[in-house]
């Protein structure tokens, strides 16, 4: 086997084994995820829950690449991350993970047009314009590729964002707390929007959230409670995952 890549396991696109992340040391030390193993199914969305402190945003650090484990393993496909030097692990995010926030991030003397294509223009790499159509006509954002971000809603920024994670055609898409900026009826179009990608083009979404609704859209829901692992909920309700969290303490 080549050193860095592993036994292809082709149900997860993303894998988690035995995470430990310690921040700090000595008196200081705070254990975030304490021995988490969890893998976001290919061509799924996964909701990521938990009461606050319970380690959804380590989670989701340690996911991306942005975080180091101090002892398990990530797997992104077959690649593990925790062997790689900070300049692979930067060229991974850029070309193999999209990511998505919650405050949209756009550059503001930007057009949407560039603001969407700036991942490809840090990775050198040309523009799909046939991609880029095909993304911004599914995101609902075709007509406004001249404007700049201020001249948008905050829906509409949150579509570019999305795709603006999508224009690389990542592996993995990571949201966080995507609909947090925005009222309901703008947050649940665009977790449908989340939802449609998956159930259309298979692209593979995890987000972590407060909102219980929000996780509703996904496939499935991860919770974690004292930077563990506490369990999965298929196809969740809202009032499921209420029920869920209330039993995992304070949130
Ligand atoms: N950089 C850091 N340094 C020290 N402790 C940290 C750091 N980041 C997180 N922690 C601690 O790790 C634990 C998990 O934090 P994390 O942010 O992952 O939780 P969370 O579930 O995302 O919380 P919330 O829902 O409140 O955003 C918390 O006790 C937090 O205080």
């Amino acid at each position: 086997m080549v050193s860095g890549t592993v036994a292809v396991d082709t149900a997860h696109a993303l894998r988690l084994e035995s995470v430990r992340k310690v921040y700090g040391s000595g008196s200081n030390a705070v254990t975030a995820l304490d021995g988490v193993t969890a893998g976001l199914r290919r061509g799924a969305f996964t909701a990521v829950m938990g009461p606050s402190g319970s380690g959804k945003s380590t989670f989701l650090h340690c996911a991306a690449g942005l975080d180091r484990p101090t002892s398990g393993r990530v797997l992104l496909g077959d690649t593990d991350l925790t062997g790689l030097s900070e300049n692979a692990l930067t060229e991974l995010r850029r070309q193999r993970i999209g990511f998505v926030f919650q405050a949209y991030n756009l550059i503001p003397s930007l057009t949407v047009r560039q603001n969407i294509t700036l991942p490809l223009r840090f990775a050198g790499a040309r523009v799909d314009e046939d991609w880029l159509r095909e993304i911004v006509a599914r995101v609902g954002i075709a007509a406004l590729l001249d404007r700049r971000p201020a001249e948008l809603s905050g829906g509409q920024q949150q579509r570019v964002a999305i795709a603006r994670a999508l224009v690389t055609r990542p592996e993995v898409l990571l949201a966080d707390e995507p609909t947090g900026a925005l009222d309901t009826r703008t947050g649940r179009q665009v977790l449908d929007l989340l939802r449609g990608l998956v159930d259309t083009v298979g692209q593979t979404v995890l987000m972590v959230t407060h909102d219980p609704v929000a996780a509703s859209f996904a496939h499935s829901v991860l919770f974690l409670a004292d930077g563990r692992f506490a369990g999965e909920l298929r196809e969740p309700t809202p009032d499921q995952v209420v029920r869920r969290l209330t039993g995992l303490g304070e949130w």
